[in-house]
């Protein structure tokens, strides 16, 4: 190591953007295991700027000479060999990262959101100016996920990505399972804890993990998928009666993203891509259902690796510092011995097949007249959609104080496998019937 220590060794110049919760952390990081870093890449790093948008704040803890801050992160970015994109957002951080590739540095960014806007844009852009482009922390933080899928099993067929990749959701979900505690409440704490995105609607309403999931659809399935590909229903829908309901059936209500591949014969080529982010419930039996707090889990299926699980911190300074000091380390590296990360793989360019063609489950829940006949016309509004039904549980209820004489129950149904096209229509027609008084809850189920 004392030789890179020398005066005649040239370090690298890392330029860092952005000094909030996952800055900060990187910034300390890369002082406090300079040494380190150092040896692995070959050559110092050296901190030549960080951009901020507020001059003159308390930044002690990052141990960076106040010197180094600046609010001018276009002329910072001209300055380095490898360019640190944590500020987030679509701009300035896309003009600033497609700045940093005209000047020849390579990119390490945490953004999924602009990677999911504009992935093939900034593709091009570092292959025509010969340079890297790395982004692990974009999806599920400090955990090795996508260096996986990029390379580990480029020589495998990826048939399924489906987990937990929104630690905020996944915290604040947990929270209302385990103690009760009220939506809002849950989602402030996610902030406090560095969990959530500078607005936690990106999170709750499901943005963050469509973002990922188009990331993780692209580069599993080797086909372009943007976030607006993605179906995405957030959790600001997911009542009290749904995770009541979860509950009773021995299942937890996670918010998921599922990529597929399936064999569609309708799509040319028979092949087509659904990608989805929707609440779910699982059994409780079912290793997501143990993902606590704002860990992510992530399944990989691969046709000759079989499954392959993911598990750990999927959101948080340090974690996700990880996974951005993992990418400077191998972008800086070819800076000294050459070569270059893959880049773009769109080759398979599969189809995004419609929403209404997804496989899955319905768990429904009905308020209920309790006469005879119910049980036959409900079912039969089933059958007119080619759903077919696991189960059946009716229970009385105590009757509506409006109209006493009447009687009530519930039935809660759990479907087959079937197109939420064909689901979605059955709970329309349900709800049409006059002997259904209310749906009380509608879930999708996952897991066996
Ligand atoms: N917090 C987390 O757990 C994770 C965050 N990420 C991603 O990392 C990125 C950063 O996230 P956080 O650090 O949590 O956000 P943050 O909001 O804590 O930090 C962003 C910082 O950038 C600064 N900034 C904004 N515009 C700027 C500009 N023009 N020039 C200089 N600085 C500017 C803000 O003042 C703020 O301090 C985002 O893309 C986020 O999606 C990814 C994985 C996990
Ligand atoms: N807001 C995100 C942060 C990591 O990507 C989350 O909660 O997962
Ligand atoms: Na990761």
């Amino acid at each position: 190591m004392s030789n890179l220590a020398s005066p005649d060794v040239q370090p690298l110049r890392v330029a860092l953007l952005g000094c909030g919760v996952v800055g900060t952390a990187v910034a300390r990081l890369l002082t406090e295991h300079a040494d380190d870093m150092a040896a692995r890449v070959g050559r110092p790093l050296q901190v030549v700027g960080i951009a901020v948008r507020r001059a003159g704040k308390d930044r002690s803890e990052t141990g960076v000479d106040p010197s180094l801050f600046t609010t001018d992160a276009e002329d910072l970015v001209t300055r380095a060999d490898v360019v640190v994109e944590v500020i987030g957002g679509i701009e300035p951080a896309r003009s600033l990262i497609l700045r940093a590739f005209e000047h020849g540095a390579s990119v390490v960014t945490a953004n999924k959101a602009l990677l999911a806007e504009d992935g093939p844009l900034l593709y091009q852009a570092a292959q025509e100016h010969d340079v890297d482009l790395y982004y692990e922390a974009a999806v599920a933080g400090a955990i090795p996920l996508l260096r996986p899928l990029r390379e580990s099993l480029a020589g495998d067929d990826v048939r399924r990505v489906l987990g937990i990749v929104n630690g905020t959701t996944n915290y604040v979900l947990d929270k209302m399972d385990t103690t009760g505690a009220g939506f809002a409440e849950a989602v402030e704490q996610a902030q406090e804890l560095g969990y959530a995105e500078a607005d936690p609607t990106a999170d709750v309403e499901g943005f963050d993990a469509a973002a990922k999931a188009a990331i993780l659809a692209s580069l599993a399935f080797h086909s372009r998928v943007s976030g607006k590909d993605v179906y995405r229903e957030g959790i600001t829908e997911v009542t009290a009666a749904d995770v009541h309901a979860a509950r009773e059936m021995d299942c937890v209500v996670k918010l998921l993203a599922i990529c597929e591949v399936t064999d569609d014969p309708a799509e040319p080529g028979g092949r087509g891509i659904s990608v989805r982010v929707h609440p779910a419930m699982i059994p409780r039996t079912h290793p997501l259902a143990g993902v606590r707090e704002a860990f992510n889990a992530v399944f990989v299926e691969a046709e000759s690796a079989g499954e392959l699980m993911f598990y750990g911190r999927g959101a948080g300074g340090d974690p996700t510092a990880s996974a951005v000091l993992g990418d400077v380390v191998a972008v800086a590296r070819h800076k000294v011995v050459g070569g270059l990360g893959p880049g773009e793989s769109t080759y398979a360019d599969l189809p995004i097949l419609p929403m209404g063609r997804a496989q899955t489950r319905y768990h429904i829940s009905l308020d209920v007249a309790d006469r005879p006949g119910v049980l036959a016309q409900v079912a039969t509004a089933f059958a007119q959609h080619e759903v077919s039904i696991e189960t059946v549980r009716q229970q009385l209820l105590s009757p509506d104080p409006a109209t006493p004489e009447d009687g009530r129950a519930s039935l809660v149904i759990v479907t087959h496998s079937a197109p939420d096209a064909a689901l979605s229509a059955t709970v329309d027609a349900l709800a049409e019937l006059p002997t259904v008084r209310a749906v009380t809850s509608v879930m999708r189920v996952e897991g066996e």
